[in-house]
């Protein structure tokens, strides 16, 4: 039997507990009222933004983003010693400045500060200057501005945080994560490799391949942290109930019937596995005389925890070019032969993929990307945020036309492989989204479902549309 002092003892508990819980509430509350967060869902056709109370833009910045940016703290205070190793002694004042400087902006965050001007000189700080001076009073906020912008301010704000100091200006924070994570999954890769050595040119080996790119996007490392299915190249069929669009027929109809010359352009979204499947697929492509030649389009600076820079892609071609097993280093002596010859061509460094402006803005704003882009017989947007990107996170009718949702931007066909991790959708079957959300309300973030999409252009012979 309980004691009378235990029982009080508990009863206390609980009241503090719940007073604690009251507390919590109203400061919710108040933060709200404060911030004119709206309790409805956004209107078809309105951009995404945190200020709606049951997005996921709002779960991203008041918990999701300031637990990354504590994290990301965390990980520099445990990693100084390899980090003043790598980058020189003085880095551990620079890491002192840094974190200090990074619990500041999860500060700004939280507290739903204005965004403010960058100060430390890069090829990109103008420009960026521009985007933000450009948008409306009431689109400046953490809380208030359309999500992809402040997403993106966040991603270039860390690495102006970085920039500041000589010795950290070139430490990719996020470089440990993408290549533990390349290894971890090199087992799974080689038997892959193995399985798609000398893939004749049928539709529906192309298919296969375009499949096993999409569902590469299943792995990133700021949401879906779930490695691949270790079976998934010869399960891919198994997947296609899970495709919700599914244009890949189009896709090589599109590109058998090109003129030459044939560029395919792959604008990258993950390093490791997700890099991994679309270096096969534009292998692939090469091998079976579908394109002349395969353009990559990476990141110019680190951004959303994994996506590929200039850096992550080289480092994974010299990871499977000396790596133990023969058949990593057969294929990156073949990728490397392709780089050699231009088969494969990596993209200059373009600060377009790390601004704040979206695909349609492109012509305008980086005429010389879009006419390059132009030159390309198709061109393949990988993941989730090229997708946001692409639709310039306006929330459209899920059923909407994918290529009306570009508003204007086709510089040529426009390709999108993207596992669905955001609330933001288009060219879906009727009622699709709404069967799924009532099975599961966070189906949109688990990245179980995908989409292969196109919007086709046909050119004529040695068109280059401007
Ligand atoms: O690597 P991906 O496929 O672009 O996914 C990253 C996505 O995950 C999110 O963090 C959540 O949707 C987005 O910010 C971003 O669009």
């Amino acid at each position: 039997m309980q004691s009378e002092a235990s029982s009080r003892g508990d009863l206390t508990d609980v009241s503090i507990a719940d007073n604690e819980d009251t507390i919590e509430q109203l400061k919710e509350l108040r933060f709200n009222e404060k911030n004119l967060i709206i309790y409805s869902p956004p209107g078809t056709n309105d951009e995404l933004s945190a200020r709606y109370l049951y997005s996921f833009a709002f779960a991203t910045f008041k918990r999701r983003s300031p637990g990354f940016i504590q994290d990301l703290v965390t990980c520099l205070r445990i990693r100084e010693p390899e980090i003043i190793k790598e980058c020189g002694d003085y880095a551990h004042f620079d890491l002192k400045r840094t974190i200090w400087s990074l619990e500041l902006l999860r500060e700004e965050m939280i507290n739903n500060e204005e965004f403010q001007i960058f100060r430390v000189k890069a090829p990109d700080t103008e420009s960026w200057n521009a985007f933000l001076m450009g948008l409306t009073e009431d689109r400046r906020q953490w809380f208030s501005a359309v999500w992809i912008h402040a997403e993106c301010y966040m991603y270039r704000r860390i690495w102006s945080i970085f920039q500041r100091s000589d010795t950290l200006a070139n430490y990719d924070y996020f470089g440990d994560q993408k290549m533990s994570a390349t290894r971890n999954l090199t087992p799974m890769m080689r038997g892959i490799l193995v399985a798609t050595r000398k893939l004749m040119r049928r539709k529906n080996n192309f298919q296969h391949l375009l499949k096993l790119s999409t569902w590469g996007n299943r792995c990133d490392l700021s949401i879906t942290t779930k490695g691949p299915d270790a079976n998934i190249f010869h399960r891919i069929s198994e997947y296609d109930a899970d495709l919700l669009a599914d244009q890949s027929a189009n896709i090589w109809e599109d590109l058998t019937e090109a003129c030459e010359p044939i560029y395919v352009d792959i604008v990258c979204d993950n390093a490791g596995f997700e890099l991994f499947t679309d270096l096969l697929l534009a292998e692939y492509i090469i091998e079976s005389g579908l394109a002349r030649r395969v353009r990559f389009h990476v990141k110019a600076i680190p951004w959303f925890i994994s996506d590929v820079t200039h850096q992550d892609f080289n480092w994974m071609l010299n990871y499977f070019r000396k790596h133990e097993f023969k058949e990593f280093r057969a294929f990156g002596r073949r990728i490397h032969g392709y780089i050699r010859d231009r088969s494969f061509i990596l993209c200059d460094k373009s600060y377009f993929w790390t601004s704040g402006y979206d695909c349609s803005q492109m012509k305008r704003m980086q005429p010389c990307l879009y006419v390059y882009i132009s030159e390309a017989a198709l061109v393949i947007f990988k993941g989730d945020l090229n997708y946001r990107k692409l639709l310039g996170d306006i929330n459209y009718n899920s059923t909407d036309k994918f290529s009306d949702c570009l508003r204007g931007f086709q510089p040529t066909s426009v390709c999108a492989l993207r596992a669905i991790k955001s609330d933001i959708y288009c060219g879906l079957p009727v009622c699709t989204v709404e069967w799924l959300t009532e099975d599961n309300p966070e189906w949109m973030i688990s990245g179980e479902k995908a989409v292969i999409q196109v919007a086709i252009k046909h050119r004529l012979s040695g068109d280059i549309i401007v």
